[in-house]
């Protein structure tokens, strides 16, 4: 038998608001991969990020972590072994300072992390701002960057990434990818991207999946899934990177 993957799910199937919204989904990643999802828009990536993370229990399938498997597990308890997420909205806490919230992530954690883990997770992202400056103060950039921090201080072994350049500008979109880049090929984190960016998906991705209504269409490299006819009609009149959400 094959050793485990890092992290892998099999056969998820959601149900939401008396619908399936995903369809016997299978996937997994070593450490230091990257691999893409893309499918228009309702397909169902988010929900299935909902499944991986722990937010929403799936009907039926199951998610395997270091080859134990960890359906079950809320998101805290998977965020703690190593599960890292982050979200198309970076929404950061009200009324505290970076430093508090630096701090609230450090004591979070069993055994509390030091200072050091959250100055390498900040150093990590290239994310220097005052401790005293208000988090909900900071643009979507920093906003990034300090859930970033907060989640590479616990050393995660895998990123949930949802559309991470979402609200970002060209210059600070550069910067972005080449953190993902670090943190996949130099730190070794395997990286589960959502991303509608197929100049990024090129570089970065070695495989990518496609989702089309819940159900996974295509999988492979990028340039063999793009000209899949049955990626083609997912996206209609589908013409390189527009109208992939
Ligand atoms: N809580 C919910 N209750 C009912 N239906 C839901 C719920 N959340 C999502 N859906 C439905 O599930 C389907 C998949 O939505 P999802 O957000 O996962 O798609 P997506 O591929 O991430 O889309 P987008 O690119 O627009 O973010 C959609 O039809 C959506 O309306």
């Amino acid at each position: 038998m094959p050793p485990a993957s890092l992290f892998s799910c099999s056969d998820i199937t959601l149900d939401l608001g008396g619908r399936t919204i995903l369809h016997g989904i299978s996937l997994a990643v070593e450490p230091g991969e990257v691999l893409g999802i893309i499918g228009p828009n309702g397909a169902g990536k988010t929900s299935l990020f909902e499944v991986l993370s722990g937010r929403m229990p799936p009907k039926s399938g199951s998610v395997h972590y270091e080859g134990r498997d960890i359906t079950a597990l809320p998101l805290h308890q998977r965020a703690r072994l190593g599960v890292g997420r982050t979200y198309q909205t970076p929404v950061v806490p009200e009324g505290m300072t970076v430093g508090q919230v630096l701090k609230a992530a450090r004591q979070a954690y069993r055994p509390y992390l030091t200072p050091d883990d959250s100055e390498w997770g900040a150093g990590l992202v290239a994310f220097h701002v005052p401790a005293l400056t208000m988090a909900d103060q900071l643009e979507t950039l920093n906003r990034r960057k300090l859930l970033m921090t907060c989640l590479l201080m616990r050393r995660p072994k895998i990123l949930l990434m949802d559309e991470p350049a979402a609200g970002l500008i060209n210059s600070e979109i550069d910067e972005f990818d080449e953190i993902m880049r670090v943190l996949a090929k130099e730190l070794n984190i395997a990286i589960v991207l959502i991303e509608h960016r197929m100049e990024l998906l090129d570089t970065i991705a070695d495989r990518v999946m496609v989702l089309d209504a819940g159900e996974m269409i295509a999988e492979g490299r990028l340039d063999q899934i793009l000209v899949d006819p049955r990626v083609k009609a997912a996206y209609f009149e589908f013409e390189g990177a527009e109208g992939v959400h």
